[in-house]
């Protein structure tokens, strides 16, 4: 797992990184978001080792990432698609990865296969488009078959297809047992990606909860529940701090609690369910909102 212990980080009068503490736990897929300059890329080039913190400290599997030797074989990350060398092939660059972190030449063509990029393997990576970069960065990310995986913005110039694969990817990688924490600037890109969700703005710790009960903070968030006993299942909802509108004699509104929670309470009372659904999109909202005040650069008019 990785741990960061009030995890700090200046450039001169900026504090990109602000008394950070959170750990991201293996088995499950972890999102890292928060607004433009929020701090993310920072924090994770400090849990790589790539910049030193001005204070605090991060730990992966309880050392820090300098202390692993053939850290590829530790932890695999794509931070940049486009930082590349362009005049290499696909499967020059991963070989080239694979000899200084003493992986099997093997892995290679495994890893080519797994993203995707088998056909391309001898093209010049110059002439890969973004979508081709990135596939490429999460096969340099998976080539030491590490037990940790970050990837910054990783669905940045994907087409839907290559989304959806995505997606799955980190399912089955988190199903592995892994730890598997994945930066995005958007909440909706989280919506099905991630399990658990780190937000930060302004280099500070906004939440560190699971996706749904974040979205449950957004107040406006409703559950649509469909009952043949609305007004017992009023009465337990309500007796919980939630609020019902009622808009026909079986269906409600329901705001101020999760669809998980509203499920287990119709059991509990034994009040037969015939509908359950969350208002997803308004996941969107809750970081809105949640972030508002953290947003460095708003523009014109919503400032
Ligand atoms: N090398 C640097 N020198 C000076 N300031 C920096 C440096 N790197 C980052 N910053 C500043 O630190 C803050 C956090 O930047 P960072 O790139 O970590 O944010 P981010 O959340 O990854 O943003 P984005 O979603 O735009 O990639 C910003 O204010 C940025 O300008």
């Amino acid at each position: 797992m990785i741990e960061a212990t009030h995890l700090t980080k200046r450039y001169g009068a900026t504090v990109a990184v602000d008394d950070l503490t959170f750990t991201v736990a293996p088995g499950r897929v972890t999102g890292f978001l928060g607004p433009n300059g929020a701090g993310k890329s920072t924090t994770l080039r400090m849990i790589l080792g790539l910049n030193a913190p001005s204070g605090g400290a991060v730990t992966v599997n309880g050392v820090p990432f300098a202390g692993h030797p053939r850290g590829l074989r530790h932890v695999g990350a794509l931070l940049d698609a486009q930082d590349i060398h362009g005049g290499r092939s696909a499967h020059a660059h991963l070989a080239a990865l694979a000899r200084s972190n003493r992986i099997p030449p093997a892995r290679v063509d495994e890893v080519l296969h797994e993203v995707g990029l088998a056909k391309a393997a001898r093209r010049r990576i110059g002439g890969f488009s973004l979508g081709m970069k990135q596939r490429l960065g999460i096969a340099g990310a998976l080539l030491g078959d590490p037990p940790v995986l970050l990837f910054d913005e990783p669905l940045n110039g994907l087409d839907p297809e290559g989304v959806r694969w995505v997606r799955g990817l980190f399912r089955r990688l988190a199903a592995e047992g892994r730890t598997v924490f994945v930066s995005s600037h958007m909440m909706a890109e989280m919506h099905q990606t991630a399990d658990h969700l780190i937000v930060i703005g302004q280099g500070r710790l906004i939440a560190d909860q699971a996706l749904e009960e974040f979205a449950a903070r957004d107040t406006s968030l409703s559950v649509t529940v469909k009952t043949p006993d609305l007004a017992a299942l009023t009465d337990a909802l309500t007796a919980e701090g939630a609020s019902v509108h009622q808009e026909t004699d079986e269906v409600g509104r329901v705001t101020g609690l999760t669809a998980a929670r509203i499920g287990d309470l119709a059991h509990q009372h034994h009040i037969a369910l015939h509908q359950l659904t969350s208002e997803t999109s308004s996941l969107e909202s809750a970081f809105m909102s949640i972030t508002a005040a953290s947003v460095d650069y708003l523009a014109g008019e919503a400032r």
